[in-house]
């Protein structure tokens, strides 16, 4: 009898069976395709493999596709690593959920036929894939989902990749715009088919207007309001038809990207005949990950909500810490998130118009990287911070940052909200020159000097 099973190797199930196996819980970890997941395989690192190449200029594009691969095989290999130095038993195959209650019960398809697993805990972390968009033809060749489209040679190995001159993109979301900044620079010509006239809807609105000034400088051009109807295959082309609010509009592409929002994965693994409670959202779980059946948690993307690594991770701790008795407990409005784009987008924290909506009277303030040294000195001066805090008792509650390095950047950032640090404070905590975290500290002063 174990007392963790963990249904899912990807980066929640990894972090819960870690921290599981650390604390001295007997732990297995299943996984039916590689360790790592989506974020390993095709999502987060081939990405971010990618913008460190093409945006970051590191080497050229034919060798952008070797050094994804390489590096996803280290850390593919790094977690194998991780879990046997950890204790993690690791079954490959495809788990389903037999019973759960006093027991939890879970068979595995191996490849050397059927082992069935026992108990006290289940942590369910199977992820989630794309939604699957309706209209006819959705499915022809040339068409590829945004959880996949990473792994497409034709988009990104070189010379395969000299094939495709346009890629249309239909979504407004952080996968439709990272691929389509990643393939613009590539030298594609690329199309945004937004389901709206918004861009990344969780980020603020300052955010979303330089991002939109960013993306149609870059030439991306973008249709708003448009409802995909039918896709027809002409030659080797696809062509997309559909309507927006000013009429008919078709695109010709060499590849369709699908990237329309990531769901949960609740089909497959014996979910629909268990007793555990779900919606077409996600599983349900309270704030320790526990489902309605005791000792069964859930945790990263099958929860629904922000679809984020990280937060499958502390998901991850979050069910660990109950499970022994102690208790960690997330705040969504302390998630940080990161886009990479050009220039990056970073965010801890809430948006103004999320103060607003809770009634919450804020100061903001902002500062530019044309005035730092370390942006000029770097060549790389676009973009700005801007810091919102309580106007009653100068909490800082939201920092939204697109400009250089913001993904680095945010960490001090997350730090200051999530501790409920004043903006003062943070302010006169003293920054090293030079560099482009001075640019966070003048936009905290500035909220000073406007209020
Ligand atoms: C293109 C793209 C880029 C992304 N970039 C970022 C980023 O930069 N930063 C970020 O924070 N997030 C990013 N994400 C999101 C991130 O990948 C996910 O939030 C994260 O992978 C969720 O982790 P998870 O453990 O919940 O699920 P997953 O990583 O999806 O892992 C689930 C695992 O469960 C396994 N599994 C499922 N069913 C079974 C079964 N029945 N038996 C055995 N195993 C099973 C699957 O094979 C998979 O390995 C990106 C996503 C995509 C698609
Ligand atoms: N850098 C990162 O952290 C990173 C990178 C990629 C993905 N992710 C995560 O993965 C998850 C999924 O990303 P995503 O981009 O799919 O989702 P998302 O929720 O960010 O965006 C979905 C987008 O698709 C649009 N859309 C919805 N229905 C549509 C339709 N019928 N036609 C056209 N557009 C439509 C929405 O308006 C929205 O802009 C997110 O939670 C995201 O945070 C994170």
């Amino acid at each position: 009898m174990y007392d963790v099973i963990v249904l899912g190797g990807g980066p929640g199930g990894n972090k819960a069976a870690e921290l599981a196996a650390r604390n001295g819980l007997k732990t297995v970890m299943i996984e039916k395709a590689r360790l790592g997941g989506t974020c390993l395989n095709r999502g987060c690192i081939p990405t971010k493999a990618y913008f460190a190449r093409i945006i970051g200029g590191h080497g050229t594009i034919e060798e952008m596709w070797n050094h994804k691969e390489q590096i996803v095989e280290k850390l593919n290999s790094g977690i194998s690593t991780l879990m046997k130095m950890s204790g993690v038993e690791v079954v490959l195959g495809t788990g389903k959920i037999i019973s759960t209650g006093e027991t939890q019960i879970v068979e595995v398809q191996t490849s050397e036929g059927i082992r069935q697993i026992e108990g006290r805990n289940l942590i369910i972390a199977t992820g989630a894939r794309s939604l699957a968009m309706e209209f006819e033809g959705a499915d022809l060749p040339g068409i590829i989902t945004g959880d996949y489209a990473v792994t497409y040679p034709e988009l990104w190995k070189y010379p395969d990749c000299e094939e495709v001159k346009s890629v249309a993109v239909i979504g407004a979301g952080v996968i439709a715009v990272e691929l389509a900044v990643l393939l613009r620079r590539m030298g594609k010509e690329v199309t945004i088919l937004k389901h709206s006239d918004q861009v990344l809807r969780r980020a603020d609105k300052d955010v979303k207007k330089k991002l939109i000034q960013s993306l149609k400088k870059m030439k991306i051009t973008m249709v708003d309001y448009f409802a995909p109807e039918k896709a027809l295959l002409e030659g080797e082309q696809v062509k997309v038809c559909g309507t927006t609010p000013k009429g008919a509009v078709d695109i010709n592409c060499d590849r369709l990207i699908l990237a329309s929002s990531m769901i949960p994965i609740l089909d497959g693994y014996g979910l629909e005949d268990s007793a555990i409670e779900y919606s077409k959202k996600g599983i349900k779980v309270d704030k320790h990950m526990e489902t309605n059946v005791p000792g069964v948690y859930a945790i990263g993307d099958v929860t629904g909500g922000m679809m984020l690594a990280h937060l499958a991770e502390y998901h991850g701790l979050s069910a660990i810490e109950h499970i022994l008795g102690r208790e960690y407990v997330i705040n969504p409005d302390h998630v940080p998130w990161c886009v990479f784009c050009d220039p990056e987008i970073a965010v801890a924290g809430i948006t103004e118009d999320e103060a607003e909506a809770r009634n919450i009277s804020v100061k903001v303030a902002r500062a530019y990287f044309l005035g730092n040294g370390m942006a000029q000195a770097l060549n790389n001066t676009d973009g700005f911070v801007k810091v919102i805090a309580s106007q009653e008792d100068d909490r800082l509650l939201g920092v939204h940052i697109i400009g250089p390095e913001a993904s680095s950047l945010i960490g001090e950032a997350a730090l200051a909200v999530a501790q409920g640090m004043k903006a003062k404070d943070v302010a006169r905590t003293i920054h090293p020159h030079p560099t482009l975290t001075e640019c966070f500290k003048d936009a905290l002063f500035r909220l000073e000097e406007d209020s």
